[in-house]
């Protein structure tokens, strides 16, 4: 488990920016030390933010984006194409702008494949982890580069949210998640142990209904209460927040040189 740092942006539009420069410089380093890299996505507004900045940032071709796997963290089980997927927005926002190797994008099933439920599309999501998963890997799913997560008011990650059966589970990779408090209701998502195989996790939170998840979180919360308090990487663990996120933050956590 690796102890939460903590970086805080003017803005939300400077996080977003300043996000995706860090993903290049990491998804570039990774490819120069093992070929390639591999990334985890996220939903929502301040993933897709990012993913934005991304497609609009002047380095965004020091990536060789042929080489480079990408993972969701969860889904919201729809049709394919259904505006609401994490993986339209995805889509929308930098994944058709960019030459990825179509083998390499591992999207989660939609609602209306081969796999009836959402707990079906789990199943087969978790086989294809353990596909990927290499004897170094030491588990079932890959070590991804960066996993990234998007933080809910209510302390959610991914699809896990506070005290629901998602965020108890310890044996599975992946669960469907039925009856969510945000909708869609019907979900799949990666468990907290998944989430723990990568490399380095890294939280994104703006605006001010965040402030009080943000501090719940990262002042010693309970996983099922706080699921965002459970996400954590082996080597690395990064908050990337802007100021209005980090408002209610205790002082001796918030970094010295932050607006
Ligand atoms: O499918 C989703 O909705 C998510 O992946 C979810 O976990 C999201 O990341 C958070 O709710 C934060 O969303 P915002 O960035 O829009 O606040």
């Amino acid at each position: 488990m690796s102890t939460p740092q903590i970086v805080v942006h003017r803005d939300k539009e400077l996080m977003a920016q300043a996000a995706a420069a860090r993903l290049i410089t990491k998804i570039v380093d990774a490819q120069a030390a093992r070929g390639s890299a591999s990334v985890v996505l996220t939903g929502g507004r301040n993933g897709n933010g990012l993913l934005a900045a991304l497609a609009a940032a002047p380095a965004r071709d020091a990536v060789d984006w042929s080489r480079l796997d990408l993972w969701w963290g969860d889904e919201r089980f729809l049709p394919q194409g259904d505006p609401e997927r994490n993986a339209t927005q995805a889509r929308e926002a930098l994944l058709d702008a960019v030459g990825l190797d179509p083998a390499r994008v591992h999207y989660m099933p939609a609602a209306d494949g081969s796999h009836d439920d959402a707990d079906a599309a789990a199943e087969a999501y978790a086989a294809e982890l353990a596909k990927a998963a290499r004897p170094e890997d030491h588990g079932p799913v890959p070590s991804f580069d960066v996993l990234l997560l998007g933080v809910g008011p209510d302390t959610h990650v991914a699809s896990l949210f506070p005290e629901m059966p998602g965020v108890r589970e310890t044996e599975r990779t992946v669960v469907g998640v039925h009856g969510a408090p945000k909708p869609p209701p019907t979900r799949v998502s990666l468990t907290l142990p998944a989430i723990r195989a990568a490399r380095e996790v890294w939280l994104l939170a703006a605006g001010e209904d965040k402030a009080n998840a943000v501090a719940l979180a990262l002042s010693g919360a309970g996983e099922i209460q706080a699921p965002a308090a459970g996400a954590y990487g082996r080597s690395r663990t990064l908050w990337l927040l802007d100021a209005a996120a980090a408002a209610r933050l205790p002082r001796d956590l918030y970094p010295p040189a932050s607006p």
